[in-house]
């Protein structure tokens, strides 16, 4: 039978990884998809790497927009990356009625609206599988295999190099930079790591499974960001004392008022089974009305893991290209003409349970005074620890870690505020939000 051609644009971590498996398992995959999946031409910047991975078959341009017009290809594979070279060359892959398969988040969080609207013009489908939580199948169980739900929450570990940065540190007490350093060299880290580090990749990614969870546009521009890299030891710490685990964790949950969609290091009860993903995996969890509570692990980043997605993705639109397009899946899973416009709520509207770590004057009726001003805010405290601030030199200062119930952000911030300005208290409050994540 005739192959389905491909161009693959881009031949790093990624594009490697799925020239190497696409060989590999040839034969796997054909009788999956139905016919020969076939690379017969790519595009690199380093001609020689490309031709060493990809193989004398194929043909190695320099030009991947040549790519996208050329009238033998029938899926265009961008992983190049960044939003310049690769919308480019998604846009006009379309106009030229090809298919796509990206594993750029993204791209798909910023552009992602206006991609999927041409897409649907020209009937094209633009799959995206690599780009959330890479080896992963989780696009495929938010868009398919839940589509009976109503979804409440999604909650996931999904960004590799911070997770990865953030087990190292604790199990071996490596230094952050050398951590970082090592996730660059296996192939997880974005080609600028801050990405990965303060939160964006991450954001990219919850900003996708939120729009398919709920049936909204990609909104990349009203996601709230915070990532790892101010993390202090102290409270890695005093996190494990009180039974939690701080994990670089994505939640976007429906409201009624509207949808939140937040990134920021977050304490998760250490006995739950997400709080013990490690390393380079991650773990999505949603939470459906009718399902209950499920879960999806595996490797979030690396070359074949990635690669894996994209060859699923590959294999579907070798299936599914002939369809009428109109029976097709939807590229956010509701209908187009179906996507609600329910606001994404700022982050003072956000709905959590917090840490707060403050530094109080050893004196008695300090802690009276901190409470009541929680309490004015409708705050209310689950547990608190009370420890030297510096066991070596006693300043009469100590670290007062408190836990919240849930309370609504901008009352925190409020409480905070007030409770910074008590000349009984030293300096910034460390404020960190905590999800008990229980179905
Ligand atoms: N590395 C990983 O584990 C994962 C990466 N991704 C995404 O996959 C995409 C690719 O990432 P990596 O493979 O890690 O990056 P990479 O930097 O290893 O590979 C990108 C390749 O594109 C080439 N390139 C740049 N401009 C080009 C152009 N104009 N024409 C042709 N080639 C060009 C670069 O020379 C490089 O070889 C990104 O969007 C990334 O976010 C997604 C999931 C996991
Ligand atoms: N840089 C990303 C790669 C996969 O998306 C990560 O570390 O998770
Ligand atoms: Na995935």
């Amino acid at each position: 039978m005739k192959p389905i051609y491909v161009g693959l644009c881009g031949v790093g971590t990624v594009g490697g990884g799925t020239a190497t498996v696409l060989k590999r398992n040839a034969e796997e995959i054909a009788r999956r998809a139905g016919r020969p999946i076939t690379v017969k031409m790519a595009a690199s910047r380093d001609l020689a790497r490309a031709r060493e991975v990809c193989g004398s078959d194929v043909e190695i341009i320099d030009d991947a927009l040549a790519i996208a017009r050329h009238p033998d290809i029938d899926i265009v594979v961008e992983l190049i990356g960044g939003t310049t070279v690769a919308k480019d060359l998604v846009l006009t892959a379309i106009e030229h009625g090809k298919h796509v398969v990206t594993a750029n988040k993204k791209l798909i969080a910023e552009y992602g609206n206006e991609i999927f609207a041409r897409a649907q013009e020209k009937g094209v489908i633009v799959a995206f599988e690599a780009a959330v939580a890479g080896g992963i199948p989780v696009i495929k169980a938010l868009r398919e295999g839940l589509t009976a739900n109503r979804i409440e929450w999604v909650a996931g570990i999904i960004n590799g190099t911070s997770n990865f940065i953030l087990t190292e540190m604790r199990d071996k007490g490596a230094a952050f930079a050398d951590v970082l350093a090592e996730a660059q060299r296996l192939g997880y880290a974005e080609a600028d790591p801050t990405f990965d580090i303060e939160g964006h990749d991450a954001a990219h990614k919850l900003t996708i499974m939120s729009a398919i969870a709920f049936g909204i546009p990609v909104q990349f521009d009203k996601a709230y960001l915070e990532g790892i890299s101010k993390l202090q030891a102290a409270d890695i710490k005093y996190a494990q004392e009180l039974g939690y685990r701080i994990k670089l964790l994505g939640v976007t949950r429906r409201r009624d008022t509207g949808i939140e969609l937040r990134v920021a290091p977050t304490l998760i009860p250490a006995k739950r089974l997400i709080a013990n993903v490690d390393g380079v995996m991650n773990a999505v969890l949603v939470k459906g009305d009718a399902v209950g509570a499920t879960m999806y692990y595996g490797p979030g980043a690396g070359a074949e893991p990635t690669a894996s997605s994209v060859i699923a993705d590959l294999v579907d639109i070798t299936r599914l290209h002939t369809a009428d397009p109109e029976h097709r899946v939807p590229h956010l899973a509701f209908q187009p003409s179906q996507l609600a416009d329910l606001p994404i709520l700022p982050i003072g509207e956000v709905e959590s349970c917090y840490y707060l770590r403050l530094n109080a004057r050893d004196q008695t009726g300090v802690l009276a005074d901190v409470t009541r001003i929680l309490a004015d805010q409708q705050i209310s405290v689950d547990a608190m620890l009370q420890r030297p601030n510096d066991a070596t030199s006693d300043d009469g200062h100590d670290d007062v870690v408190i836990i919240t119930h849930l309370a609504i952000e901008k009352n925190v911030d409020a409480a905070l505020a007030k409770i910074e300005a008590l000349d009984t208290i030293n300096g910034k409050i460390v404020k960190l939000r905590l999800e008990h994540l229980n179905g």
